[in-house]
């Protein structure tokens, strides 16, 4: 079995007194979407947070793609190069048009790229994203939830990332819309190959898509596995959450 995308040991995440993560592991493997799911404040962000990097941890060691996560700048350009995030709000800058925003990490990572090019490859990951062309000129206040979320995905594509990190991307999306983005986020990892680090609350989205679940819980991974491993768990929180009234009818 190849090395695992992402490999996370003995994470200890505090904010002052405030014990978030003590001692987490964590293996994402290579090609899965993994879902991560936990009670809220249990430390999900966080944790994609010190993933990415954007948060040193107060001990652990971090891998990703092989590769040690820290603070040096070599360690937050391997990720910036090799990741990209979809925020839970979309994070798009307000004062720049859909095709302005999927160019901000060409323009910062590949600044040797033509105008004319780094355009025609924004506009690729418009389309991938199923946007019509229409809406690159639009401000993303002029966009339905839906829309943004998938402006913000083709920002996150921008780079070709091997990793992506979703935070909540169905957050706020009517069902339909929801289903529609789950089976997008499908589609795109497997033509694209991609690894993803999934956070949701979102029970069809982990039934539809996702090939792994990790529940957090405790300050660990309570739990991790497929779904069927998952729902077998007997912690009170995972069997109240995969065996409620709401997982019956997902499963229905
Ligand atoms: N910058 C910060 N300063 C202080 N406390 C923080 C900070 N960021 C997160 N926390 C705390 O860490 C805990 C975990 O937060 P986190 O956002 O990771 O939870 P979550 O599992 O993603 O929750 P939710 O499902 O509600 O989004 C929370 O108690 C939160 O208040």
């Amino acid at each position: 079995m190849s090395a695992p995308a992402i490999r996370v040991r003995g994470l200890v995440n505090r904010f002052g007194s405030q014990v978030v993560h003590e001692q987490l592991d964590l293996d994402v493997e290579r090609g899965e979407i993994l879902g991560v799911v936990g009670g809220s404040g249990t430390g999900k962000s966080v944790l994609m947070r010190a993933i990415l990097g954007l948060r040193p941890p107060q001990a652990g060691t971090i891998e990703v793609l092989g590769k040690t996560v820290d603070d040096r700048p070599g360690s937050r350009g391997l990720l910036r190069r090799h990741s990209g995030v979809l925020f839970q709000d979309g994070a798009l800058f307000s004062s720049l048009s859909v095709l302005e925003n999927v160019e901000v990490p060409l323009r910062t990572q590949t600044p040797d790229l033509s105008p004319a090019l780094r355009r025609e490859l924004a506009r690729i990951k418009i389309g991938l994203v199923g946007l019509q062309p229409g809406a690159e000129d639009k401000l993303p206040s002029e966009l339905s939830g839906g829309m943004r979320k998938r402006a913000g995905l083709a920002r996150a594509l921008a780079l070709d990332p091997e990793l992506l990190f979703l935070d909540e991307p169905t957050a706020g999306l009517d069902p339909i819309g929801a289903a529609e983005f789950d089976q997008l986020l499908r589609t795109l990892q497997s033509a694209l190959g991609l690894t993803v680090f999934l956070i949701t609350h979102d029970l069809d989205t982990l039934y539809s898509i996702c090939d792994r679940v990790a529940v957090i819980g405790e300050r660990r991974i309570l739990t991790i596995g497929t779904l069927d491993e998952v729902e077998r768990c007997d912690h009170a929180w995972v069997q109240a959450y995969f065996h409620g009234p709401r997982a019956r009818a997902v499963r229905r």
